[in-house]
């Protein structure tokens, strides 16, 4: 089970012990998280973890099988109860972009304002068609659109009616690379203006990163950490959340005092999360930029393959002890493989895992 609550007192949604399957098999176990009002929360997780299943059970398409949803106070799904889908004001946005391609960017955008009169209609449209930096394209058709500006426009139609709550399910993974780099930080301004609360599925940490203010790590249907994406990176609560969010690699090491560690690669002195008694055998996490190149340290290792990425090289090197790590240099030190070099280490909080 794993359970999560931020500290605001606003709350929007309340996730609790929910386990949702298909069959009566439960592939998400008793999870438990809050978003406060206007709050980019994040499933982040490896392919059939369960993120598509937690978020199609927020949206009342899944029963649940035990535990509850609740929106602004209001229970929408419990074991005995569900609330429809079109009743629960939540907007949704898939990869798979589904404008309708016979109507006008405008005429898809007010979609969901049939209940609206005219004017009121043609100032919400407008309004979005400039926050999503398209003015002046209402008239056109979705085939003479990009893949991005596309996206944005099924972004402004699931916002149109001020829904309580937009879900979102990879809806940036048919883009490329560069696009979804510009693309995913202009949503989220869209969404911060519009104080809109939104759920963002993805197996990608940098688009989490980039989205999101609160993300939960998901792996096989549970929740392993729900914090900031600092918290997440630099604070991981489990060794699935360090290894999976972020490069990393763990070192043998022994606690010396309460602020170091005696570690394949000397002896590290920063701070400690928990108290552990001296003599205890950890793993520490390192991170690629915390193992730096230096010619004049004592420990040595060979480099075992590498890469190139314009600013700095990254490569990964072999210890003494057996143990491979990832090392940053800077572009100027190209080594080759099989050479060695000296790495020192550079940390100021310990990360460990007790073995
Ligand atoms: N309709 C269904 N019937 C039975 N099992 C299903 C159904 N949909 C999903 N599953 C199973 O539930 C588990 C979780 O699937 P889900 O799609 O929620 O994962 P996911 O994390 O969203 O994966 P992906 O990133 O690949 O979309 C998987 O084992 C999947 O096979």
């Amino acid at each position: 089970m794993s359970s999560f609550t931020s500290s605001k007192a606003l709350q929007e949604l309340n996730i609790r012990q929910l386990s949702v399957g298909y069959h009566g098999q439960a592939v998400v176990h008793e999870v438990s998280f809050d978003l406060t009002a206007g709050q980019i929360g994040c499933l982040l997780g490896p392919s059939g973890c369960g993120k598509s299943t937690l978020l199609r059970a927020i949206a009342g398409f899944e029963s649940v099988l035990s535990g509850a949803i609740l929106l602004n106070g209001e229970q929408i799904s419990s074991v005995d109860y569900l609330l429809p889908p079109e009743q629960r004001q939540i907007g949704m946005v898939f990869q798979d972009i589904a404008l309708f391609p016979h109507l006008t960017i405008a005429e898809n955008i007010a979609f969901g304002l049939k209940d609206k009169d005219k004017s009121a209609q043609l100032a919400r449209v407008n309004e979005l068609l400039e926050l999503i930096g398209l003015p002046g394209f209402g008239a056109r058709y979705p085939h003479s659109l990009s893949g991005g500006q596309q996206q944005r426009v099924a972004l402004a139609r699931a916002m149109a009616p001020k829904p309580k709550l937009l879900l979102m399910d990879e809806p940036f993974s048919g883009l490329d690379a560069k696009l979804r780099e510009e693309l995913v930080p202009d949503i989220r301004n869209i969404l911060k203006h519009e104080g809109m609360s939104a759920i963002l599925v993805t197996h990608d940490q940098m688009e989490a990163f980039a989205m999101a203010d609160m993300i939960a790590v998901m792996a096989s249907g549970e929740i392993h950490q729900f914090g900031t994406p600092y918290q997440i990176y630099h604070r991981p609560e489990s060794r699935f959340t360090a290894k999976f969010v972020g490069q990393g690699d763990f070192l043998n090491a022994v606690v010396c005092d309460h602020h170091c560690l005696e570690s394949d690669l000397g002896r590290i002195r920063g701070v400690l999360n928990d108290e552990l008694a001296i003599g205890t055998e950890v793993d520490l996490l390192v991170r690629p930029d915390d193992v730096i190149h230096d010619d004049n340290s004592e420990f040595k290792g060979l480099v075992m393959s590498k890469w190139f990425r314009g600013s700095h090289f990254l490569y990964r090197v072999k210890l003494a002890s057996g143990l491979v790590v990832y090392c940053f240099a800077s572009s100027h030190h190209n080594h080759t493989i099989g050479q060695e070099i000296g790495i020192n280490i550079e940390l100021d909080h310990l990360v460990v895992f007790t073995k």
